[in-house]
């Protein structure tokens, strides 16, 4: 079974349309979690553009105080601001991702090989406090990047899943990307690097990457779940998708 982390960026910026404190993000938190969320997730960008710095000390107030069994995930680029924000806020887990602050959204995953002494040391920083660590990585990344993702000290890798989404209606590049995602997946659990997922994953694409990508732990939903529950409620969403991976 596949962990639901509801990630509420997209609610965090619809938000910040008004200089008004609703939709609330932590009362949208409270919904998801009674509804069976596993956990939530968030990226606070630096510029603040969803998720603000206060978002991120409201919802871990939250969890700790209403659901303690409940897992914070925090995204991020590992700046120094994001590292002593992590280190105050002690998240359960944290997704380090390579963004520019530019990047409208994430969009590839880590140069593990590139970047492996820097992830190293940011890794190390983290394992401090027994956090779970895990990284970024594209779907095609194979043997060599998860290796390479390992030897960092991190726990798991996410899989990048969003030039599937963005392909799934389309059979034959939906299955090229698919066979990337599950020969990434299976390479890092045969190493035994634990698996999560996410970008751009919807109740109608969810079923097949389930089928073709066994043994992911958890999926951090966001964008899709948020425009699902602009019609049925974060509720009745949150039951749905908590079916699909199951
Ligand atoms: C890392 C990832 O794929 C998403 O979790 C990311 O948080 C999306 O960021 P935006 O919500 O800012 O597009
Ligand atoms: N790590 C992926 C995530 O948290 C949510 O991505 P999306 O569903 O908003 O595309």
């Amino acid at each position: 079974m596949t962990l639901l982390s509801v990630n509420l960026n997209a609610v965090a910026q619809l938000r910040n349309r008004r200089n008004l404190p609703w939709p609330s993000v932590t009362g949208i938190a409270r919904v998801v979690l009674d509804a069976g969320a596993s956990g939530i997730t968030i990226h606070p960008r630096p510029d603040e553009r969803h998720i603000r710095r206060t978002d991120v000390f409201e919802l871990s107030a939250l969890l700790r105080a209403d659901y303690p069994q409940a897992e914070f995930n925090i995204e991020g680029y590992p700046s120094e601001d994001f590292l002593d924000l992590i280190e105050m806020v002690n998240p359960e887990q944290v997704t380090l991702v390579p963004d520019d602050p530019a990047q409208a959204t994430s969009d590839h995953g880590w140069d593990f090989l590139g970047k492996g002494n820097f992830l190293t040391s940011v890794v190390q920083r983290l394992k401090r406090e027994d956090r779970r660590i895990s990284l970024f990585c594209d779907p095609d990344a194979g043997p060599a990047g998860v290796a390479a993702a390992k030897a960092t000290g991190a726990d798991r890798i996410e899989l990048f899943t969003g030039p599937y989404g963005a392909c799934y209606e389309d059979p034959t590049r939906a299955e090229a990307e698919l066979a990337a995602l599950a020969g990434t997946c299976q390479a890092a659990l045969d190493i035994g690097l634990g698996v999560n997922a996410g970008h751009d994953l919807t109740l109608e694409n969810l079923p097949a990457f389930q089928t073709a990508v066994p043994g992911v732990a958890e999926a951090s939903i966001g964008h899709g779940i948020t425009a699902d529950a602009l019609m049925m409620g974060f509720a009745e969403a949150t039951r749905r998708y908590i079916a699909v991976l199951a």
